[in-house]
């Protein structure tokens, strides 16, 4: 498995894949991987012959008091893992390789509507800056297929919008939502959490399943369900950020006719903002 850092290096080893008749996958990701992560490469290396998983912990989609700079950075441990799992190649770029002018000058792709709300509204410009980046990586490594995980749910309906709008001849692919086995999605923040935040973590599945439990048991009074979550979440310890009650494919306010739910979540257990979500249907 090579390594390459410039997207010259990158170009030049995938124009001979494909002079090669192979087919390419993506696997975008910001490193310090995981078990989650290991599935998409999985996932990719079913359906492509080559598999790239990018490595960049992208400035532009994170806020001025977020973790950008304590972002945890593993590449030797994630390269280990990425061989392991059949992927073919690593591109892990510097913030200059991708963004040559700089932030403030760089052109924006601003996906509507999917983006407003959940995690949009309490991390502004974050879906500009993945979007951005991720049209990007679409543009470089020129895939015939990219995975993304659904415990992204918002993300990922974001990516599938902008992907279908500028008609990228990308196949969007999601992956189920790994987790620890008390129910705790997989994530790299997690490894911020201390030994009391961790225990409580669990609490946030938990909720959803239960949350879940109840719409499929026929409650409807979506307002009243998302209060009680929010209730248990913060008397866990938690902070609630949101508990959202949405129509699966619009990401809107869901309505009693809707069939297809996703309960979208995020809290932060001190300073770790978690995020989670599960769909139902009615
Ligand atoms: N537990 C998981 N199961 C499946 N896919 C996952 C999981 N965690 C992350 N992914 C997916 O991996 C890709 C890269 O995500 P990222 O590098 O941000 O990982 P992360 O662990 O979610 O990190 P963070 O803690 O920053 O959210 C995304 O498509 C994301 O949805
Ligand atoms: C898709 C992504 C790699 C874009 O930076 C990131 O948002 C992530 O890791 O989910
Ligand atoms: N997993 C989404 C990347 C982020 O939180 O910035």
């Amino acid at each position: 498995m090579r390594t390459v850092h410039s997207l010259k290096e990158l170009r030049t080893i995938l124009r001979s894949y494909r002079q090669q008749g192979k087919t390419i996958g993506l696997v975008p990701t910001m490193g310090n991987l995981h078990e989650g992560h290991v599935s998409l490469v999985r996932k990719a290396a079913e359906a492509a012959d080559i598999v790239v998983t990018s490595i960049f912990v992208n400035p532009m989609q994170f806020g001025a008091n977020e973790d950008l700079d304590t972002y945890p950075r593993t590449l030797a441990d994630d390269q280990d893992k990425l061989a392991a799992a059949g992927n073919t190649l690593v591109f892990a770029p510097s913030a200059d390789e991708i963004y040559p002018e700089g932030l403030a000058r760089q052109t924006k792709v601003v996906v509507p509507e999917v983006s407003e709300g959940h995690c949009g509204a309490s991390r502004p410009g974050h879906f500009e800056g993945v979007a951005t980046v991720v049209t990007m990586l679409f543009n470089m490594v020129q895939p015939d297929l990219a995975v993304f995980g659904e415990k992204d749910f918002q993300q990922l309906a974001v990516i599938r919008k902008l992907t279908r709008d500028l008609m990228i001849p990308v196949e969007i692919i999601g992956a189920p939502t790994v987790r620890e086995e008390d129910g705790l999605a997989k994530s790299s923040r997690n490894g911020y959490l201390n030994e009391e935040e961790r225990a409580i973590a669990p609490v946030v599945y938990q909720t959803l399943t239960s949350v879940a439990a109840q719409l499929e048991q026929g409650r409807s009074d979506f307002d009243d369900l998302a209060r009680e979550a929010n209730d248990t979440l913060a008397k866990a310890g938690l902070r609630p950020d949101y508990f959202n009650i949405v129509n699966s494919q619009t990401l809107k306010p869901a309505i009693e006719a809707d069939r297809e739910l996703t309960l979208l979540v995020a809290a932060f257990l001190g300073t770790t903002r978690l995020i989670d979500n599960l769909s139902v249907t009615r």
